[in-house]
């Protein structure tokens, strides 16, 4: 089963709509960089997401990075599925591990929000991954499996219809990472995971992505594995330069 590699930049709180407008400039001066057997999306802030939509080149899809399980209601500073498919968004990004620490997000408030953000026709990026403590104590693949489970619980039975993304906590925007063996290896517990959720079949077309200080000097390693799929980059995805260079660097990973 051959998946298609994705790169996903997630911009978390940084870029105004200006920013936006220059990222996507210089990213269309390098659009021959941009193969065309990979998928790239970019996911900015709520603010700038609609111009996103308009300046970034096809190419390139835009996610958000989170939304509201409820299609409306009294949730202040919250965003509801019909005001993304307004935007246009294909992605959404939930579980990211910023939003379970310090915005108290549940496997079952994340559970909730792969099947709103499905039934309004987005694709999830399902955020799993352990902590600092949780890996010391040897409970990466607990800890992993159980987001995972519960993350899929609602999710339709299609491997297509969602990517997943380990990020191990310690990992992110600490310049720190596993090695692309350890990784190799959760995520292969993850798929595994995603077998018994969806079926044999659809967790092969299940993208599996790797996420925490991918930048351009590491990412090809990281996509070499078998069952990684691509990643998900916080801090090296905000220049322009260097998302042009991981994609560069991914699409010269061959044997896939
Ligand atoms: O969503 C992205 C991750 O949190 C990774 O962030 P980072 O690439 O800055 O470590």
């Amino acid at each position: 089963m051959t998946r298609r590699k994705m790169l996903v930049g997630n911009w978390k709180m940084y870029k105004t709509i200006a920013e936006t407008r220059s990222f996507a400039e210089v990213l269309g001066r390098n659009l021959g960089k941009l193969s065309a057997e990979m998928d790239f999306a970019v996911c900015p802030p709520f603010t700038a997401l609609q111009v996103a939509k308009v300046v970034l080149p096809t190419q390139v899809a835009v996610g958000a990075q989170n939304m509201h399980q409820s299609k409306n209601g009294a949730f202040t500073g919250e965003v509801a599925a019909p005001m993304l498919q307004e935007i246009g968004v294909k992605y959404v990004v939930l579980g990211h591990s910023e939003r379970r620490q310090m915005f108290a997000e549940t496997d079952e408030a994340v559970r909730d929000k792969v099947e709103a953000a499905q039934e309004a026709g987005f694709i999830p990026i399902l955020c799993v991954g352990e902590n600092d403590a949780e890996r010391n104590s040897g409970e990466t693949m607990t800890v992993v499996a159980r987001q995972t489970q519960i993350g899929l619980e609602k999710a339709r039975p299609d491997g297509d219809a969602i990517v997943i993304a380990y990020e191990p906590v310690w990992a992110i925007g600490t310049g720190k990472t596993p090695s692309p063996k350890d990784a190799e290896k959760v995520i292969a517990a993850i798929r595994e995971v995603v077998v018994v959720a969806l079926g044999e079949t659809e967790a092969a077309k299940t993208r599996i992505l790797y996420g925490g200080s991918v930048k351009p000097a590491n990412i090809a390693e990281f996509v070499a594995e078998k069952d990684i799929d691509g990643a998900l980059v916080g801090g090296a995805s905000l220049d322009p330069e260097s998302f042009v260079a991981m994609a560069e660097a991914m699409g010269q990973v061959s044997g896939r």
